[in-house]
């Protein structure tokens, strides 16, 4: 599924009129009916439904609607938000036909306030993805009013007020319930300040072609289909060594547990061989948690690691570094070490990130692929930006730093963004509040390093890998765990469900 920003949906918009041949008139129909069926399976012929049109497209889709209700008997109204001179083009053909149908518009005066009370349903069809600047009259009152009011709230393409794209962070919008999205899914729906307003949500196809869209945008949301398209096989005469040799140095004496999740995440999603590097009292405590790992001691001072010279990089597929690696200047140098000397895929995580922002430079001369899987806070500090500025626009962000450093970022939060070197964005779906909990982010590179190792391209491996994770947890709450319960090392079990569930579902 692809994700746009309003320019890139208008480009598309253009592109299917103007070389396609496919009219505005047409794609309105086609979004208004496609819309009203989702509609129908969510209310009952009994409800009084009131749609609120505006005066663009977004009201346009309106009409289509409300005819569409209409002719399979629901009892619908529109109010018509704006003046009559308003309503122009498509949208006013589409109005004259739901007229020419028998339907009813109500223009808005103070008294049809009467109406969206007593309305069991509301569908609102105000303002989409052409919202310039802060909601004017009457539509802000009517927001507020909406919003006081207990009726069930379905938006069209986007609740009206809310800004399509990132960037925007003050706005006044309706609270939907449900949203039914045209086209494609537009970046708003997956920021932490503007996602709460979708409330539900859903995407219905207008009959753009798909290749308009990959024309189009890099921008896409990574889902089950995909990965059962792209996840590595097991073959019937596989052997240990076509599922990657993995390295996972990291784990100082405070945090010894870090290493401990990241080897077993890794083995449980499918790597061939991992091997363990970290001080030997770290090793002592951990290998009784995963006894299928190889593990190798490094020299330590004070409980850090600080002798990158012992070890080997050469023999591995990929190689993970950073988790509960301690910020200390002899952990730094092994960052560098790893981050110079790899001659394969290295996954930094972590103390790795916080060591990473001194070793920039270091990161652009690779000439193999390296991933950093940070947090908002970690992503923040490598770019030197606040935390609220980075969600104001991660997509943004994230593509700078990736493309800057020519590095994979998983930026890591709700909706996990995957950016490759060349801008390529993936978002992810899953995941829930279970996860925000200390050792998640371990449990994902683990995963990441198992998908990075075997066969598929980086961004596909990394897209997966967020995938199980966030399944993981999502299988997880739904049988025998809560989101106050679940642990990270839950996470790492519950990748069996994750497997024998995407095997089982064809
Ligand atoms: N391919 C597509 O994307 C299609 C999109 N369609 C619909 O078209 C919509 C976009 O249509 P438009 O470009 O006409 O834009 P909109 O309908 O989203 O909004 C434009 C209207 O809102 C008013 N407006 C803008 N900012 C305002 C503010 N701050 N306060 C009050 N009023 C404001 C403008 O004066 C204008 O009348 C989409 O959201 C979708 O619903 C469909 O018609 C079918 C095809
Ligand atoms: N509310 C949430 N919804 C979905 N996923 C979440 C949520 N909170 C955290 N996660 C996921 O959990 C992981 C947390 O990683 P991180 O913050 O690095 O944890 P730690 O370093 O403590 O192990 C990330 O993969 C993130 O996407
Ligand atoms: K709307």
């Amino acid at each position: 599924m692809f994700i746009v920003t309003a320019k890139e949906m208008y480009d598309m918009d253009r592109l299917a009129m103007q070389e396609i041949g496919l009219d505005g008139k047409l794609l309105m129909e086609n979004a208004g009916r496609a819309v009203a069926w989702k509609v129908m399976r969510k209310i009952s012929q009994t409800d009084k439904i009131c749609v609120l049109a505006g005066a663009g497209n977004n009201g346009g889709d309106g009409f289509v609607i409300a005819r569409t209700l209409l002719d399979h008997n629901y009892h619908v109204e529109v109010l018509q938000v704006v003046p009559n001179d308003k309503v122009t083009g498509d949208a006013y053909d589409h109005k004259r036909i739901y007229e020419k149908c028998g339907g009813q518009v109500v223009p808005y005066e103070t008294g049809s306030i009467q109406m969206v009370k007593e309305a069991d349903v509301l569908i609102d069809a105000m303002i989409g993805i052409g919202i310039k600047g802060e909601v004017r009259e009457p539509f802000a009152s009517l927001i507020s009013l909406i919003n006081a009011e207990q009726s069930y709230v379905i938006s069209v393409d986007i609740p009206s007020g809310v800004p399509a794209d990132e960037g925007g962070e003050s706005f006044h919008a309706v609270q939907a319930d449900y949203t039914i999205i045209i086209g494609a899914p537009k970046q708003s729906v997956f920021l932490p300040y503007t996602a709460s307003y979708y409330g539900e949500w859903e995407v219905v196809s207008i009959g753009l072609p798909t290749f308009i869209f990959k024309r189009l945008t890099s921008k896409g949301m990574w889902q089950l289909e995909d990965v059962k398209k792209t996840l590595p096989k097991r073959q019937l005469f596989d052997h240990k060594g076509n599922h990657g040799r993995g390295l996972i140095i990291g784990g100082c004496k405070e945090m010894p547990g870090a290493l401990s999740m990241s080897v077993q995440a890794a083995l449980k999603s499918g790597a061939g061989l991992i091997m363990g590097a970290s001080s030997l009292p770290v090793i002592q405590m951990i290998a009784g948690n995963c006894v299928e790992a190889t593990y190798s001691a490094l020299s330590a001072t004070d409980g850090y690691l600080d002798n990158h010279s012992e070890i080997n990089l050469d023999s591995y597929d990929a190689i993970a570094i950073g988790m509960g690696l301690g910020r200390k200047e002899c952990t730094k140098d092994l960052v560098k070490y790893v981050i110079e000397k790899a001659t394969c895929p290295i996954i930094i995580d972590g103390d790795g990130l916080y060591h990473l922002s001194q070793l920039l430079p270091q990161i652009n001369e690779r000439t193999h692929p390296s991933v950093i899987t940070p947090h908002p806070g970690e992503m923040a500090m490598l770019l030197g930006v606040s935390v609220r500025e980075l969600l104001k626009q991660p997509f943004q962000y994230a593509k700078e730093f990736a493309t800057a450093y020519r590095v994979y970022v998983v930026l890591k939060g709700r909706y996990t963004i995957v950016t490759s070197p060349e801008g390529v964005q993936m978002v992810n779906p899953t995941g829930n509040p279970g996860l925000a909990k200390g050792g998640s982010g371990d449990v994902l590179t683990g995963i990441a390093l198992a998908m990075v190792m075997q066969k598929q391209s980086l961004l596909q491996a990394l897209s997966n890998a967020c995938y199980i994770h966030g399944m993981s947890a999502d299988l997880l709450v739904q049988h025998q765990h809560s989101e106050h319960d679940l642990l990270a090392t839950d996470v790492i079990n519950g990748i069996t469900d994750v497997y024998r569930t995407i095997s089982s579902s064809g």
